[in-house]
């Protein structure tokens, strides 16, 4: 991202600098940011995958990551949450801030960054355990909640995840039972019951029918008014329909990335305006 294509600062009402962890980079991040990336890299082995990238995330949007195959957007997704440090020869460098902190300081404690940070993946992967179970052992492991306290939760998390009425007369049946994009949806309740400040979809809905799809989709539009989302799309038309901002990346940089209309209608780079009009990728 540069100074042509990031979003203008001005035009978001209220923005100011929020502090830096210690040995930040001094430039700013604006409030509105989430989340923001700052001068990323990362590689496998002696192979780099992402270069320089910055980014802000903002705050209850849905900023979509778009770009040809191989271009770093899982890459750069599954930074965010560090999910990367249990791979032995993968390394991050550059800062990622959460609430002014960089979640990519190794003292940064990935207990807490995983309760902030949520993730859903490509295939859904319920445990092989009830529907109640699948999302009160995640809970259980960052909170003691009485057993009603704990029906409350689970409740609301499936009423988040448009799947309560689908599931509650047989929440205590194996998870593994259900539809794809029940067991989809299970996982985003999954997330969302540990009240996340973020919640990552890996290409959420490559695995689903359009049926399903589409439920997922409407879910961004609820979820947005109390999570940030971040959603790795190999599908423009779903980062079109579903997101408020759009990355374009290529070959491990991030090229452009604003407003969603302006990226599919006006995008500053030849580069985009190719991949969005189907000439490469
Ligand atoms: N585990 C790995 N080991 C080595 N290289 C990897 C690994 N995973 C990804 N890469 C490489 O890193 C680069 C970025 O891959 P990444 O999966 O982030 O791209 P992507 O944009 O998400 O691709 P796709 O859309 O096909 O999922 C690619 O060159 C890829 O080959």
């Amino acid at each position: 991202m540069n100074a042509t294509t990031m979003p203008p600062l001005t035009a978001v009402a209220g923005a100011a600098t929020i502090h830096r962890a210690a040995g930040a980079a001094t430039d700013t991040v604006p409030a509105e940011a989430r989340i923001a990336a700052r001068g990323l890299g990362f590689h496998y082995g002696d192979s780099q995958a992402l270069r320089g990238v910055d980014l802000d995330v903002l705050d209850r949007k849905v900023t979509a990551l778009i770009g040809p195959s191989g271009c770093g957007k899982s890459t750069l997704l599954r930074i965010f949450n560090r999910i990367y440090s249990i791979y032995p020869g993968q390394r991050a460098s550059g800062q990622v801030l959460l609430d002014g902190e960089d979640v990519l300081d190794p003292r940064y404690p990935l207990n807490r960054l995983r309760s902030k940070v949520g993730m859903v993946f490509q295939k859904p992967v319920p445990f092989p355990m009830s529907i109640r179970d699948n999302i009160a052992y995640g809970i259980g492991h960052y909170e003691k909640l009485s057993k009603a306290d704990m029906a409350v939760r689970v409740e609301h998390a499936l009423r988040q995840a448009a799947l309560w009425d689908e599931v509650k007369d047989k929440l205590d049946k194996s998870a593994l039972g259900l539809s794809g994009g029940q067991q989809q949806r299970l996982c985003i309740a999954r997330a969302v019951a540990l009240k996340p400040q973020v919640i990552l979809f890996d290409e959420p809905t490559s695995a689903l029918d359009p049926i399903a799809t589409g439920r997922i989709e409407q879910l961004f539009a609820e979820l947005k008014q109390q999570f940030t989302i971040l959603i790795v799309t190999h599908n423009m038309q779903q980062a079109a329909r579903c997101s408020d901002y759009t990355a374009f990346m290529y070959l491990g940089e991030l090229v452009e990335y604003g407003p969603t209309p302006t990226i599919f209608t006006r995008p500053a780079k030849q580069q985009t305006e190719d991949y969005i009009t189907g000439r490469f990728g």
